[in-house]
């Protein structure tokens, strides 16, 4: 669905078909042709969105959203389908333009209301739902994509560094084998290891755990969790999963009719007195009553 939705004319087509072209899910903000590109750094970064506001047609998507995430934090946005949550992630890597509103990374406006936005460099790498790996291709060959396709180091590096991170999604040795024939937890694990083969400073995660089966979901989970100790990055996840969020993240916002009602620790959401997160909440661990 996310891919077909960056194919709309509306989109920023330039970007559709560098996600084709290799580059496979990483964006390179303020990138050069065949630049060197420095991996030896990673860090994490700061999101600011204020104001935030888009309409598709008649339709208010999102509304006035305001919502602050720290440097290195696993931050989840979590809400009903529908909600706007996968638009707003779309804001924040520049595949859509807000109506009005003003996004800052790292305190540079990226979308800025007196229209002054940076060139900032930072890398950001996304992980598709569909985890849009490409089947023909080996699982070292889909890691080592965005890699080869920049030319970013020597061969021998690029073969160090695709063993390097599927070993930090757990699935070393696994290099030669046919994408086509991995499960679907694997080719998520795959697809993460992918993104993170370009150290990037922010990690997005447009709803991890769909078509996952529970202990899958559990070991996607694990993962992240995982990676968090050895990388610096800052890891933003939407999910519809509230489980899943209040495992993985240190902090959760919850979007309702496209707005942010509210944020918090995974223990301040589960004591939220707000209704609609209570709602939720009841919802999803117990079922719609009735
Ligand atoms: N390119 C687009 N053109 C028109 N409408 C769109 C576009 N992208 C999203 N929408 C609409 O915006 C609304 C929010 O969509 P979004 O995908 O952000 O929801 P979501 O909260 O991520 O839920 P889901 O998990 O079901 O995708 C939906 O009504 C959707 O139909």
């Amino acid at each position: 669905m996310f891919l077909k939705s960056l194919m709309e004319p509306k989109e920023e087509g330039g970007l559709f078909q560098k996600l084709m072209h290799g580059l496979a899910g990483s964006i390179f903000h303020g990138e050069q042709a065949n630049s060197r590109i420095d991996l030896s750094d990673t860090r994490g970064v700061s999101i600011r969105i204020e104001n935030l506001n888009k309409h598709f047609g008649d339709k208010h998507v999102l509304r006035d959203v305001n919502l602050e995430i720290r440097s290195g934090e696993t931050f989840a946005i979590i809400g009903p389908s529908g909600t706007g949550k996968s638009v707003l992630l779309r804001h924040i890597v520049k595949l859509v333009r807000p109506d009005n509103g003003e996004i800052y990374i790292d305190g540079h406006p990226i979308f800025a209301a007196n229209g002054e936005e940076t060139t900032a460099n930072y890398r950001y790498s996304m992980v598709f739902q569909s985890s849009a790996l490409f089947n023909s291709l080996t699982v070292g060959e889909n890691v080592g994509l965005w890699l080869r396709e920049k030319r970013v180091c020597k061969e021998q590096r690029i073969g160090e560094i695709i063993r390097e991170k599927l070993a930090m999604v757990g699935l070393e040795g696994t290099e030669e084998l046919k994408t086509s024939e991995l499960s679907g937890g694997m080719k998520k694990r795959v697809a993460i290891a992918r993104s993170l083969a370009m150290n990037p400073d922010l990690i997005l995660y447009d709803e991890p755990t769909a078509e996952l089966d529970p202990v899958t979901t559990d070991e996607l989970a694990n993962t992240i969790i995982r990676l968090k100790e050895t990388t610096k990055n800052t890891t933003v996840i939407v999910t519809h999963d509230l489980n899943f969020a209040l495992y993985v993240a240190d902090r959760i916002a919850m979007m309702h009719g496209g707005t942010i009602v509210g944020a918090g620790t995974p223990a301040e959401i589960k004591a939220s007195e707000n209704p609609i997160i209570k709602g939720f909440i009841y919802t999803t661990t117990k079922g719609i009553k009735g």
